[in-house]
């Protein structure tokens, strides 16, 4: 290894060379201490808790791994499609009264008998951007696509046992036109999948038209970008929850009433959001999204289309109805970081790691738990809001005495 430093301080070597020469645990400390001489810092706390070897697909140039904080809220009562009984939510954050929020929506929740959820909605997107001629041109293609369904689709499960292609939409921009390809991915979320099965469908358009392939991402897709036509259309999974909760739950376990829970929704979340012209309409999304994400070996970046949820709250007969719809729930039981040791603990813990039986049901089940931790959280936060609890439980949980 000291041979290898000497090779990088010289210029020998470079950085992401190193792997070629030592096996990766050893190339990972290498890279830690060049890095950290180089710029005069340690950087023995990365090195820490870090097996480069079982993370080799999941990160390049690596040095070593970040802590984060995990905690778990729950038992989360969920009656899905999919999911069925009580959830333990883990959930990864360095937000202080995330979790005790989250866990405070829960178990209201659970009281009340459990949140009821539904995919709704299931596919994932990959759109690339064809050059035409022209308008004239973008109507044939538009045509053809619609003709040719079969033989895209055809091309497409070649490259994947359980990816289909389900749909493929056109989009004009002039002489641009993008082909929105929607697929069902089983239990993985899809998107290296999407993406392979993509460019065998976009070799069927090229040979057979007269489109020339762009880039096999035109944005219309939209990856990891806040974005319309996820929030309308949907991307990945779409789930909605909801709960009636009894007047008396609301009161012992959220301090407030029904009547001030839908005050806040309406003018905070609804008219508020509209105001600023927010994506989507809820109060937190993002935070349960992320916790759980990061905690179970999603793609974190995806956070941002799921972020465009719409939380609705009324009262009905006195008691408090709460619901979110969350367009986007991009998350796999299988595939991406969900293989990693603490990430694959997560998942164990919710009872759905790995393929499902069909392949999918572990992936919609994730996807029904992980909307009703969205709706816990909204439902928390709603209700802090309405008793003015915010800014108290933030610094009790979250600064240091
Ligand atoms: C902090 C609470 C929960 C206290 O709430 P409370 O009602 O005073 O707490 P409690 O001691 O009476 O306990 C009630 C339940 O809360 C839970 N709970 C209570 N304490 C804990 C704890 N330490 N650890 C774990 N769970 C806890 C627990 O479930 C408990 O029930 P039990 O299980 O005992 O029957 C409440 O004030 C609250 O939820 N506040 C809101 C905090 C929040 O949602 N923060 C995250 C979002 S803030 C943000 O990032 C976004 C924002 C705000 O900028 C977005 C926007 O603009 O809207
Ligand atoms: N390529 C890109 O443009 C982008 C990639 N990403 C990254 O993509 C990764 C996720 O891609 P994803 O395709 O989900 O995962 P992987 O690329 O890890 O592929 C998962 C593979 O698992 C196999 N598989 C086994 N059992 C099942 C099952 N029950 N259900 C579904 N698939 C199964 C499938 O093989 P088979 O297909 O042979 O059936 C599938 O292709 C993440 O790391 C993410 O960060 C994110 C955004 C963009």
């Amino acid at each position: 290894m000291e041979d290898a430093v000497e090779r990088l301080r010289d210029g020998e070597l470079a950085l992401h060379e190193l792997e070629d020469e030592l096996p990766p645990d050893e190339a990972a400390d290498a890279r830690r201490r060049y890095v950290a001489d180089l710029e005069g810092v340690t950087l023995d706390e990365m090195g820490e808790v870090h097996d480069a070897q079982e993370a080799a697909t999941n990160v390049e140039n690596a040095v070593g791994a970040t802590r984060i904080p995990l905690g778990v809220a729950g038992p989360l009562g969920v009656k899905g499609g999919y999911a069925s009984g009580e959830y333990r939510l883990p959930m990864a954050t360095t937000e202080g009264a995330l979790v005790a929020s989250t866990n405070r929506g829960c178990s209201a929740i659970t009281e009340a008998g459990g949140a009821t959820a539904r995919v709704l909605k299931d596919g994932m997107t990959r759109a690339p951007v064809f050059r035409v001629s022209g308008v004239d041109a973008a109507a044939e293609l538009t045509d053809w696509l619609a003709e040719n369904f079969d033989a895209l689709r055809d091309s497409a499960s070649e490259t994947t046992g359980h990816g289909e292609l389900t749909d493929a939409e056109p989009y004009v921009a002039g002489d641009n036109v993008y082909v929105r390809f929607t697929y069902s991915t089983g239990d993985a979320m899809g998107m290296n999948m999407a993406t392979v099965a993509t460019r065998a469908a976009s070799e069927v358009v090229e040979d057979e038209t007269d489109a020339e392939l762009v880039a096999l991402s035109g944005n219309v897709c939209a990856d990891k970008k806040p974005a319309a036509i996820n929030a309308v259309e949907g991307r990945g999974r779409t789930v909605a929850a909801d709960v009636l909760l009894p007047r008396e739950v609301v009161r012992e376990k959220l301090k407030t009433t029904p009547e001030a829970v839908a005050e806040v929704n309406e003018r905070k979340t609804l008219v508020g959001s509209a105001r600023a012209g927010t994506l989507g309409a809820n109060a937190h999304a993002a935070n349960v999204l992320s916790a759980v994400y990061v905690a179970t070996g999603q793609d974190p970046a995806q956070v941002v289309e799921g972020s465009s949820a719409y939380t609705t709250a009324s009262v009905r007969d006195g008691d408090l109805y709460v619901s979110t719809t969350v367009p986007a729930v991009e998350v796999g039981t299988v595939g991406g970081g969900t293989r990693l040791p603490t990430q694959n603990e997560a998942l164990e813990l919710l009872g759905v790691a790995g393929g499902g039986e069909p392949a999918g049901a572990n992936a919609r089940e994730l996807a029904e738990v992980v909307a009703g931790g969205v709706l816990a959280g909204e439902l928390s936060l709603h209700a802090a809001l309405a008793s003015r609890h915010l800014e108290e439980a933030h610094t009790r949980l979250g600064r240091d005495a």
